[in-house]
């Protein structure tokens, strides 16, 4: 009897429409990168909606044991009905998708690039100048589920530090690092075990000037 699987596991980079560039981190992670994903003149026009429209706040966090100012300013949009979100001790007020109209039409180019996708909720940061950073972590927390696929829309400023942006948990060679110059209108998709298996961040980067911001769409399971 022969066995063939339901779906290609390595696809197809013509599958995601668009120039994309597919990283197999090994152990059942890989990174999805479509370039250009939005047209350059949307995307500008996507930032200055979101730059003055976007209820940004720069809440008070615990890492560590230690309460600090979060280094870059954030909001949360998440459908309603939903778990609530709690990451550093800090629990985002959850604003609706209704309000901000355009962050439904990312949404819809996301799914239509993702077939299969169906997110409900999303994570902006702005990055103010090269000052502003997220350390190191995985966005592992129980209501995304064990293996779950996270979008990353990036606009404005393209933030490349130093130190490279994706690093294997406790072995850190350099060779188990990977490092993304996330461009104006990209598309990053972080897929499989890479929450349990890897780490990110956008480090400081004393040459950045201008903002940065980023949309990470996700899927908070119910029950
Ligand atoms: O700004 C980025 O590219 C990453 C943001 C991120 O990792 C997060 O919000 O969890
Ligand atoms: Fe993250």
């Amino acid at each position: 009897m022969d066995f063939k699987l339901k779906t290609n596991p390595i696809p197809n980079p013509n599958d995601y429409g668009k120039k994309a560039q597919i990283v197999d981190l090994g152990n059942g992670s890989s990174v999805v990168y479509v370039p250009k994903f939005l047209a350059y003149d949307v995307s500008w026009e996507f930032f200055s909606y979101l730059d003055n429209h976007i209820p940004w706040t720069r809440p008070t966090i615990h890492v560590f044991g230690r309460s600090c100012m979060q280094p870059r300013d954030t909001c949360y949009v998440a459908s309603a009905g939903l778990p609530d979100l709690i990451y550093s001790g800090y629990q985002p007020r959850a604003y609706s998708w209704d309000e901000f109209p355009p962050l439904k039409d990312i949404l819809d180019a996301v799914h239509k690039i993702l077939p299969g996708s169906m997110f409900n909720s999303l994570l902006l940061n702005r990055y103010k100048g090269g000052s502003d950073y997220i350390g190191w972590h995985s966005d592992d927390e129980k209501l995304y589920g064990s293996t779950p696929e996270i979008a990353s829309v990036s606009l404005g400023e393209i933030r490349s530090g130093e130190k490279p942006p994706l690093k294997r948990f406790k072995k850190s060679r350099q060779d188990d690092q990977h490092r993304f110059a996330l461009k104006h209108g990209s598309l990053l998709v972080m897929k499989g075990n890479i929450q349990r298996d890897w780490l990110h961040s956008v480090p400081k980067r004393a040459k950045a000037e201008t903002t940065r911001i980023n949309l990470t769409f996700r899927r908070v399971m119910q029950d």
